[in-house]
């Protein structure tokens, strides 16, 4: 049974921990979910952490992880009993996809991280050039499964998301995929 459902879903809301290299997108999108504004953001000291319900009716706590290189060594104490992972990519940065993919590999190496469900978002879709969620899969060698809803079990028997998101413009349909993962356990 699924880890969330497990602990009970209804004794507290489940903590969702966002990720990824500074310039990626992780607060606009926090807060473009929180007050459907596209809003001004400065670069993360620390963390930001707001609690936000799903369309379908699920809580969660969305902590927002700064990623500016200096601040990566403080990730670890962020992912203890953690319910899902956000990774958030930007598209366009394919200069910095090396990095990005040696961060998240850091990230899911963490003892806490086993079996948890990781959500990766290929952020900045809308900008000419950038690169599509399934090349990002392979750029960051993550096999993409074609389905609907891409989904793959990595070698620690992790469920894993490759989806589309721009967070400047994200909408409530696209916050669908928050409640969907936030299940994915239980499926
Ligand atoms: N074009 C475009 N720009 C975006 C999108 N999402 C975020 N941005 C821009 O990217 C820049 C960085 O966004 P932030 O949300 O501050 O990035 P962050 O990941 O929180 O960065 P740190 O706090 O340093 O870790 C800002 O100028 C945003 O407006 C998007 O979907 N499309
Ligand atoms: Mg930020």
């Amino acid at each position: 049974m699924g880890k969330l459902i497990s602990k009970g879903r209804r004794k507290r809301d489940a903590r969702v921990v966002m990720l990824g290299l500074d310039l990626a997108g992780k607060s606009t999108l926090l807060y473009k979910l929180k007050s459907g504004q596209a809003v001004e953001t400065c670069p993360t000291v620390g963390f930001n952490v707001e609690s936000l319900q799903t369309p379908c009716g699920v809580s969660f706590t969305l902590w927002d992880i700064g990623g500016q290189g200096s601040l990566r060594a403080s990730w670890p104490d962020y992912l203890e009993d953690t319910n899902t992972l956000i990774f958030v990519l930007d598209s366009t940065d394919t200069a910095r996809l090396p990095e990005a993919a040696a961060a998240l590999e850091d990230a899911l190496s963490h003892p806490s991280m086993a079996g948890i469900p990781v959500l990766l978002l290929a952020n900045k879709q809308e900008v000419p050039g950038a690169l599509a969620p399934a090349e990002l899969g392979e750029k960051l060698k993550t096999p993409i499964v074609e389905h609907s809803w891409p989904r793959l079990l990595d070698s620690h028997h992790r469920l894993q998301f490759v989806c589309f998101c721009q967070a400047l413009f994200i909408h409530c349909v696209r916050v669908q995929c928050f409640s969907r993962m936030l299940f994915v356990r239980s499926i």
